[in-house]
């Protein structure tokens, strides 16, 4: 099973979604930024790592949101969502197709990963 973390950033009313790259797995799906856990690392050092890579912030690491557990053809992945703040910097298209702040209801206009589902279904049930 991969260990995977991703980061629920919100702004007011809305939160933060990034389209992955055409070429990588999930290609264009949407997505919580984040990424792999590596040997080693503990999961809230991984996020802090995976949104310099990508975004180039600085997070602060909050509670866990949800996890969930989603076999896909390639790999079983465990997803970590955590609740996280923008300690510095705006968020930069480093590796993704988009970026996006939404609210709740414009979920069901983006086709995200589906190991995504049932977490954005709690929070339409939260909202
Ligand atoms: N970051 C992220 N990954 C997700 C989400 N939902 C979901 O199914 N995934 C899947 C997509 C990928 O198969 C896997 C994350 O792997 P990744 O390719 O983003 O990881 P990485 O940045 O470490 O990339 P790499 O080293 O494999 O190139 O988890 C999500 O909300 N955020």
């Amino acid at each position: 099973m991969t260990e995977v973390v991703a980061a629920l950033i919100w702004d007011q009313d809305k939160f933060m979604i990034c389209q992955r790259p055409a070429h990588k797995a999930r290609g264009l799906l949407w997505e919580f930024v984040g990424g792999k856990v590596e040997p080693g690392e503990a999961k809230e050092q991984a996020l802090i790592r995976e949104c310099q890579e990508e975004l180039a912030i600085r997070l602060d690491i909050g509670e866990v949101f949800m996890d969930v557990i989603h076999e896909y053809p390639d790999l079983t992945v465990h997803l970590t969502l955590f609740h996280a703040t923008i300690q510095e910097g705006i968020p930069q298209k480093l590796e993704h197709a988009d970026i996006r702040w939404i609210s709740v209801d414009e979920i069901d206009q983006y086709a995200f990963c589906p190991a995504d589902v049932e977490i954005l279904r709690k929070l339409k049930d939260a909202c």
